[in-house]
C-alpha cells in the first residue's frame, strides 16, 4: 500500500476506536447470559484495549437455535447463489470503507505490525471473500453416468450450521478462510475467535449485519476455549466444526465430535516447516530474503513459517551470513509504526514460552534478546533432537542444522510430527521436483516461501491437519454435503425391478 499513515495518525485512529465487545447472535448485540466479561490487552503495551463479553455453554445454546432455525427457514441457505454472492461482496465494499480502522484494530489487539495489517491481512482478506462469493454462482453440480431408464444427479447442499473456532496470528484473514466458503456454500455460522483479538471478527459482525446477511446466519461468541469452544465442539445440533489452532486442542474437536454427534471436524493446525538449501542454489542472497521472511514475518507467528534450516554444509556458512545480513533489516518496535516489521508476540503467556525456547541450552548467532513482549529475531544453532527443532515454537526463532547430503536433508525433513509446509531451494529441477514429491507435507514451495494464494488449497499432512482445506476451491468441500438424487425415466409398464 503506497498510502501508509504516520504513526501520530494511525494513534489518532486508535484513539477514536469503540469496537462492538459484545456478543452477537441472531442479528443483534448482547451481553454474555453470565454478565462477566474479559480484559482484551494491547501486547504491545499491556494497555487494556476493552472489556468483552464472556460467554460460556448458554450463549452458544442460544446461538445454535437461532442460527439453525436461519439455516432451515432458508432465508440465506436457499437464496440464488448470486444473491448471497451479491450480499458478501457488499460485505467487502463495507470492509474497504473501513480498512483503516480495522487495520488499526487488528494491530491493537494482536501485535501485528500495522505495515503488514494494511498490505497484507486486510487486502487478503477481502480478495478471499470476493472470490468465494464470486464463485458460488460459477460452479456445478452433476449428472451422473447411468442408464437410460435413470437420471442420477449428485448435488452438493450447504452441511448446515457450522462452528468456526479461530486463532490469534490472523484473526481477520482466519476469519475469511472460514466463512467465505461457508457463507458462499449457504450455512449459518457460529464464529469463536480466539479471547486474544476478537475485536475485529464482532465488528465484522457489524458491517455483515449492514451488508445485508440475514439474522441468525452470522454470530460470533467471544469467550474462552472451554467455555465457548468445547460446547460449540460438543454441542447436538452443530453440523460441523472449522477449527485453525494448536494440534493439542484440534485433537480435542476429535474428541468432542465422537462423543456427541459424531459432526464433521475440520482441523488446521500446527507445523515445524523446514526450508531446505542445497549446495547447488543459486542467488544465495534471495534465498537468505525468503528464509528470514519465512522464519519472521508476522513474528513467526505462522503455522507456516518456515522454522527449521536444513542446510548442505557446502553452502552453510555464506548462507548464514547473508540471512544474518537481511535479519538485521527487520525492525522490531511499535506495531503503530509503519516501518516495523517486527511487532509484539500476542500475548504475555506466549511471550513467556516463546522465549523460553531461546534458553541456556540453545546456541544463538543471531538475535535472541526478549523483553517486553518483543522478541527480537533469532537464529540459532540446534541438535537434531532438541526441543528448538521439534517443538512448535510460534515465534521468531529459526533452528539451524547442516547436513551432508540431499537425502539426509529430505529425511530430516520428514522427521516430524507435523506436515503443513516445506521449502527447497535448488538450482537442479530433477531434485527439486523429486523433493517436493518425497517431502510430506501439504505445501511445498521451490525457490521460495509460501502457501500458495486464494486459488490453491491449504492443509497438512500428519498432525498438521485432519479433514478438509481450507483455499481454493477445496473449501467449499467443508461446508457442502452430497447428495445423490436418483430418479427413474423407465416408461410405466416397464418392469419396477433395476
Ligand atoms: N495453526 C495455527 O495457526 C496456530 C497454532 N497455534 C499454536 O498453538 C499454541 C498455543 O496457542 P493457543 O492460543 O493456546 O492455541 P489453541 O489451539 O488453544 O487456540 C485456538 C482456538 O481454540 C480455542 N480453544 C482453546 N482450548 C480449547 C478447548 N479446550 N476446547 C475448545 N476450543 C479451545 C481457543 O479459544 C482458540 O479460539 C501456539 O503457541 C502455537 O504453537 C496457535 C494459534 C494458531
Ligand atoms: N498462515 C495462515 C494459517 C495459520 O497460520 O494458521
Amino acid at each position: 500500500m503506497s498510502d501508509l499513515l504516520t504513526t501520530e495518525e494511525y494513534k489518532a485512529i486508535a484513539a477514536e476506536l469503540s469496537p462492538p465487545t459484545q456478543a452477537f447472535i441472531d442479528g443483534s448485540f448482547r451481553p454474555a447470559n453470565s454478565g462477566k466479561t474479559f480484559d482484551t490487552v494491547n501486547p504491545a503495551t499491556g494497555e487494556v484495549i476493552a472489556k468483552i463479553a464472556a460467554c460460556g455453554a448458554n450463549d452458544v445454546d442460544f446461538a445454535v437455535e437461532k442460527a439453525r432455525d436461519a439455516f432451515e427457514d432458508g432465508r440465506w441457505s436457499r437464496l440464488h447463489p448470486s444473491e448471497r454472492k451479491e450480499v458478501l461482496i457488499r460485505l467487502v465494499k463495507l470492509m474497504k470503507r473501513n480498512a483503516r480502522e480495522l487495520a488499526v484494530m487488528e494491530s491493537l489487539d494482536s501485535g501485528k505490525t500495522i505495515y503488514d495489517c494494511e498490505t497484507v491481512d486486510l487486502p487478503e482478506t477481502m480478495h478471499c471473500l470476493t472470490w468465494h462469493a464470486e464463485l458460488i454462482d460459477k460452479i456445478y453440480d452433476q449428472v451422473a453416468p447411468a442408464s437410460d431408464d435413470h437420471i442420477a444427479m449428485v448435488l452438493r447442499e450447504p452441511v448446515g450450521v457450522v462452528g468456526l473456532v479461530l486463532p490469534w496470528n490472523f484473526p481477520l484473514l482466519m476469519l475469511a478462510w472460514k466463512i467465505g466458503p461457508a457463507l458462499a456454500a449457504g450455512c449459518s455460522v457460529i464464529v469463536k475467535p480466539a479471547e486474544e483479538t476478537s475485536l475485529t471478527a464482532l465488528r465484522m459482525a457489524e458491517l455483515a449485519m449492514e451488508a445485508g446477511i440475514p439474522a441468525g446466519v452470522f454470530n460470533v461468541i467471544p469467550g474462552s476455549g472451554v467455555e465457548v469452544g468445547e460446547p460449540l465442539g460438543r454441542h447436538m445440533d452443530v453440523d460441523m466444526v472449522s477449527f485453525t489452532g494448536s494440534t493439542a486442542t484440534g485433537r480435542r474437536f476429535l474428541g468432542y465430535s465422537s462423543e456427541s454427534n459424531v459432526k464433521e471436524v475440520t482441523l488446521e493446525m500446527g507445523g515445524k516447516n523446514p526450508a531446505i538449501v542445497l549446495d547447488d542454489a543459486e542467488n544465495l542472497d534471495r534465498v537468505a530474503a525468503h528464509i528470514v521472511n519465512g522464519a519472521f514475518w508476522n513474528m513467526g507467528e505462522n503455522c507456516s513459517a518456515s522454522s527449521r534450516l536444513i542446510v548442505q554444509k557446502g553452502v552453510r556458512d555464506k548462507l548464514i551470513e547473508k540471512i544474518l545480513a537481511h535479519a538485521r533489516e527487520w525492525p522490531m518496535g511499535d506495531p503503530l509504526d509503519p516501518e516495523t516489521r517486527v511487532g509484539a508476540l500476542v500475548s504475555e503467556a506466549h511471550f513467556d514460552k516463546v522465549r523460553s525456547y531461546i534458553g541456556d541450552d540453545a546456541t544463538v548467532i543471531l538475535g535472541g534478546k526478549a523483553e517486553k513482549g518483543f522478541v527480537e529475531p533469532t537464529v540459532i544453532e540446534v541438535a537434531r533432537d532438541a526441543k528448538q527443532a521439534r517443538e512448535e515454537i510460534f515465534g521468531p526463532v529459526l533452528s539451524v542444522m547442516t547436513v551432508d547430503s540431499f537425502d539426509e536433508a529430505i529425511a530430516l525433513a520428514n522427521d516430524t510430527d507435523y506436515g503443513l509446509a516445506a521449502s527447497i531451494f535448488t538450482a537442479n529441477y530433477k531434485r527439486a521436483i523429486r523433493g517436493a514429491r518425497m517431502l510430506r507435507a501439504g505445501t511445498v514451495t521451490v525457490n521460495s516461501f509460501g502457501e500458495g494464494d486464494i486459488s490453491t488449497p491449504f492443509g497438512g499432512y500428519k498432525q498438521s491437519g485432519f479433514g478438509g482445506r481450507d483455499n481454493g476451491i477445496q473449501a467449499h468441500d467443508q461446508y457442502t454435503q452430497i447428495k445423490t438424487i436418483w430418479l427413474d425415466l423407465a416408461d410405466d409398464d416397464d418392469e419396477a425391478v433395476d
